[in-house]
């Protein structure tokens, strides 16, 4: 068996009466694609913030790479390789692509404290910065204004600025929405290519998308993992059904 590079284990978070968190228990392989899906409001989102300690669990452990990280700081767990993408930087959007990228590589390495190795620092981060560049198909762009970029390609640097930062793990939140379609062929692409290099837990209302990448995928519902599976394991459940059933997204649409 791969290694588990995150292992969720018992997580609860409450909001009030609200348990939106409920002994939710995940284990990510390195180097899956792992998507995580459910119906409106089964506690997606609350599950990715504590992933990446925006949020703090009421109970319950997050272990990253063998290590128990719950009390670990957002800034600390993405050195350490656990990036939810835009957490750090958002887009600039009046700097150009390449100048975006280079802020997040420099946010990887904390070059801007070290200032007497600044001029040699500058060089290999701009390289740095155009080899991620071209590595999301922007590498064209790379002195256009981001403000200028598609709603898809801006969606593409929001990637790129993740993956400057040398994740081991990529949280991403929903990084089809707003596409259309070609849009979303190319972010299938593009994940799909870096499928060798990082491993990603993806949370997507795309079932097409998520049924096309994920090697497997777990279902959230009323914040309780209720099955984890490949595609196929997951489309033929009878829980999962049942708790899609009445819902738009439902995975019955695209079962068939
Ligand atoms: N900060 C908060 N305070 C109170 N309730 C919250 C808070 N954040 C989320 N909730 C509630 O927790 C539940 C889970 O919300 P969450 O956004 O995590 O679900 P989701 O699966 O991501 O939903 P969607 O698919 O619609 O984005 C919902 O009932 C939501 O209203």
């Amino acid at each position: 068996m791969a290694e588990i590079i995150l292992h969720i284990d018992q997580l609860v978070k409450r909001f009030g009466g609200l348990v939106a968190t409920n002994h939710a228990d995940l284990k990510v392989e390195r180097g899956s694609i792992h998507a995580l899906i459910g119906p409106n409001g089964a506690g997606k989102t609350t599950l990715i913030h504590q992933i990446s300690g925006a949020l703090q669990p009421d109970e319950g452990a997050v272990h990253f790479m063998g290590q128990n990280i719950t009390q670990v700081p957002m800034h600390q767990r993405a050195l350490r390789g656990l990036v939810r993408s835009y957490q750090i930087t958002s887009i600039f959007k009046k700097l150009s692509v390449l100048d975006n990228i280079a802020l997040s590589v420099q946010a990887r390495s904390g070059s801007s404290m070290r200032f007497w190795q600044a001029a040699r620092s500058e060089s290999g981060r701009y390289a740095e910065a155009a080899a991620v560049a071209e590595r999301i198909g922007l590498g064209q762009k790379l002195h256009t204004l981001s403000g200028a970029l598609s709603h898809g390609q801006q969606r593409q640097l929001e990637l790129g600025l993740a993956l400057a930062l040398k994740p081991q793990l990529l949280l991403l939140d929903e990084p089809m929405a707003g596409m259309g379609p070609d849009e979303s062929e190319n972010m299938v692409a593009l994940l799909q290519s870096l499928r060798s290099e990082v491993t990603i837990l993806l949370v997507e209302h795309d079932m097409d998308a998520v049924f096309r990448l994920a090697d497997r995928i777990s279902t959230l519902v009323f914040g309780k993992v209720i099955a984890s599976g490949t595609a196929q394991e997951i489309k033929d459940n009878p829980e999962v059904k049942q708790a899609y059933l009445g819902d738009e997204m439902g995975v019955d649409a695209v079962a068939h």
